[in-house]
């Protein structure tokens, strides 16, 4: 398999429940990713985008199929190799921010580092805080900011690890237009000056066109339009 890649699917399936109430989640996915690649992922409700990239971050697991990651086959490695390796190599985004209320903004940011008991260096985390244009909301609480804000505070946490992968779902569900070309300007910046790989699910047509590629999610089953 070539080394490029950072993401390698081979015929994954994902089947929730069984007999009548069996759903085909994921029917036969094979794709790759190149290191550095922006991803748009676009299919309508329940065709499978989340289910995908759960799997894709080891929150959920396939039923059948090969996936390969930064080079390692994830069937290979135990539950606890796959939390290990999902807090330091990929950093996830959600449309409802998921920011920890009682932290501040910086506290929230530096959060995944101190869960696997590293030192949060400084300077990054203050070069990424004036990336984000919060150096004057640090000391602020998730209540205390805008809904723009807050994602940009998740993008940061997701940053905080350097992660060579950035799985994103619908980022900007909950926000205006404005601000979601802002938090896609941030993504694709952060994507191609760090070589950072992002996948992420929109139903924003405008939003997958400024991707290297994009996926097209239908029944659970993934293909690409160029
Ligand atoms: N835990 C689960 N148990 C059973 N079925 C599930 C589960 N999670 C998802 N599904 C089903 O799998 C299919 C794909 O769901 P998924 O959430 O991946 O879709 P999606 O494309 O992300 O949808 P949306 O755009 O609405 O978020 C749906 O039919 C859904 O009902």
């Amino acid at each position: 398999m070539a080394d490029n890649y950072i993401l390698e699917m081979e015929n994954v399936d994902k089947i929730y429940g069984s007999g009548d109430s069996e759903v085909k989640a994921l029917n036969h996915v094979s794709f790759s990713v190149h290191k550095g690649e922006f991803i748009a992922i676009i299919g309508e409700s329940g065709s499978g985008k989340s289910t995908l990239l759960n799997i894709v971050g080891m929150l959920d697991r396939p039923t059948n199929g090969k996936i390969v990651i930064d080079g390692i086959e994830q069937r290979e490695m135990t539950l606890d190799q796959q939390a290990v390796f999902r807090r330091e190599n990929i950093g996830f985004i959600f449309q409802s921010f998921n920011l920890i209320q009682e932290l501040t903004v910086e506290e929230n940011i530096i959060f995944p580092i101190s869960l696997g008991h590293n030192k949060p260096d400084r300077k990054k985390i203050d070069s990424i805080i004036n990336k984000l244009g919060l150096e004057k909301r640090k000391q602020h609480f998730p209540s205390q900011l805008s809904g723009g804000q807050q994602q940009r505070v998740a993008i940061g946490r997701a940053l905080a690890t350097e992660p060579k992968l950035i799985l994103a779902d619908e980022p900007t569900g909950n926000l205006d237009s404005k601000n979601s070309q802002e938090v896609i300007k941030i993504l694709w910046e952060i994507s191609k000056e760090y070589g950072r790989t992002v996948l992420l699910i929109t139903h924003n047509h405008d939003i997958a066109k400024v991707a290297d590629r994009i996926l097209y999610v239908k029944d659970g089953c993934v293909s690409e339009r160029r």
